[in-house]
């Protein structure tokens, strides 16, 4: 089990002392997977770097397996840093060594028999499925690819906690997808413990098993995705919320509109999504109005049975009609806003 106790660090001095943990505590589970939101400067960074003293907490705890780690220094304090590993948003390879090197170096570094060495690097390419690239450096590989190789890196020396710092936060979505498998699969087979920092609903969607939020350097609360994610009043549920403000016209668009309506044209509407997520009006406005709605945009979430967010639409057909179109769906409360009108 790992336990942070009243963690708290400060950065700087005087008046550019700036308090970046503010009494932070919380347990980890063994093989439990614990994601960590919030804003940017909120502290994710600064809290995961305290967990394996790469920043010494200035007050507090952490305790991984019932040793005070924070007490220890020297070798002590190295053999427990091990036994942590680490993966990054921009992966961290050394681009001078091959991907066989780079999964070697933590267990060159421990001091371990080449044989022992070559044996585990090949267990772990296989593991993370990347075999046939050993001998490739990283400048051969995509960045799904890197991050299985820093993935293997982090698991040479057989940790019992695997920190994930926005792991797939440089990758695309379907690349997050397999990253994202693969951290599954290995907490599942090794029953490794893994704390993920992120910005990033999927990741705690697809594979935490808890998740918290750090605001302003407090550990506002922790608890499991299912309870948390099914309130949606929830802080967590809140800082996920995609608003307003997310969803901006597409810029082809942005730079044509106008705010009459032009010949040939289409108009341009916001429609902020239904809470049970489905939209019931199109073909009714394509039956009654001959207007047909096309999405062209979208910015939305899905928490337990809530769904969230907003979409942009072009409503094309004749002026009369998109206006009679528009006057039916805000007589029917329909939340819907005209954004103006583009040229088709
Ligand atoms: N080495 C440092 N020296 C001084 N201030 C720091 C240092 N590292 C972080 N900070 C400050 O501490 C606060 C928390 O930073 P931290 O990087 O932990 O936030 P974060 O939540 O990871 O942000 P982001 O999502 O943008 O990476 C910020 O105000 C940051 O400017």
């Amino acid at each position: 089990m790992i336990e942070l106790k009243n963690v708290s660090k400060t950065y700087g001095k005087g008046q550019l002392r700036l308090q970046a943990l503010s009494d932070i505590s919380f347990q980890l589970q063994k093989g439990e997977i614990l994601g960590i939101i919030g804003r940017s400067g909120a502290g994710k960074s600064t809290l995961i770097r305290c967990v394996n003293l790469l920043e010494i907490p200035d007050q507090g705890q952490v305790i991984i397996n019932n040793t005070d780690i924070t007490g220890l220094k020297g070798k002590k304090l190295e053999e427990q840093r091990k036994k942590i590993g680490m993966i990054f948003q921009h992966f961290n390879l050394l681009t001078s060594r091959t991907i066989f090197d780079n999964i070697a170096l933590p267990m060159e570094l421990a001091g371990k028999s080449k044989k022992e060495i070559r044996e585990k690097v090949e267990e772990l390419l296989e593991l993370v499925g990347i075999a046939d690239k050993a001998r490739q450096y990283p400048a051969n590989l995509s960045g799904g690819q890197k991050q299985r190789v820093a993935i293997a890196r982090a698991l040479a020396n057989d940790p019992h906690l695997l920190l994930c710092d926005e792991a797939t936060s440089a990758l695309d979505p379907a690349t997050t997808k397999s990253i994202l498998e693969l951290l599954q699969r290995i907490n599942e087979r090794l029953k490794i413990t893994i704390l993920i920092i992120t910005h990033e609903m999927e990741v705690v969607k697809s594979i935490c098993h808890s998740v918290a939020i750090i605001d302003k350097g407090k550990l506002m609360v922790k608890g499991t995705v299912q309870e948390i994610l099914s309130d949606q009043n929830h802080p967590v549920v809140a800082a996920f919320l995609p608003e307003e403000k997310d969803i901006q016209l597409p810029t082809d668009i942005a730079k044509t509109i106008k705010a009459t309506y032009t010949e040939e044209g289409s108009a341009v509407v916001e429609i902020k999504m239904p809470e049970n997520g489905t939209i019931t009006w199109i073909a009714d406005v394509a039956s009654l109005f001959n207007v047909k709605v096309r999405i062209i945009k979208s910015a939305i979430e899905s928490f337990g049975t809530l769904t969230t967010g907003y979409l942009i639409a072009l409503f094309e057909g004749d002026n009369l009609q998109i206006e009679q179109a528009l006057h039916y769906l805000n007589e029917k409360k329909i939340n819907i806003k005209l954004k103006g009108y583009a040229s088709r």
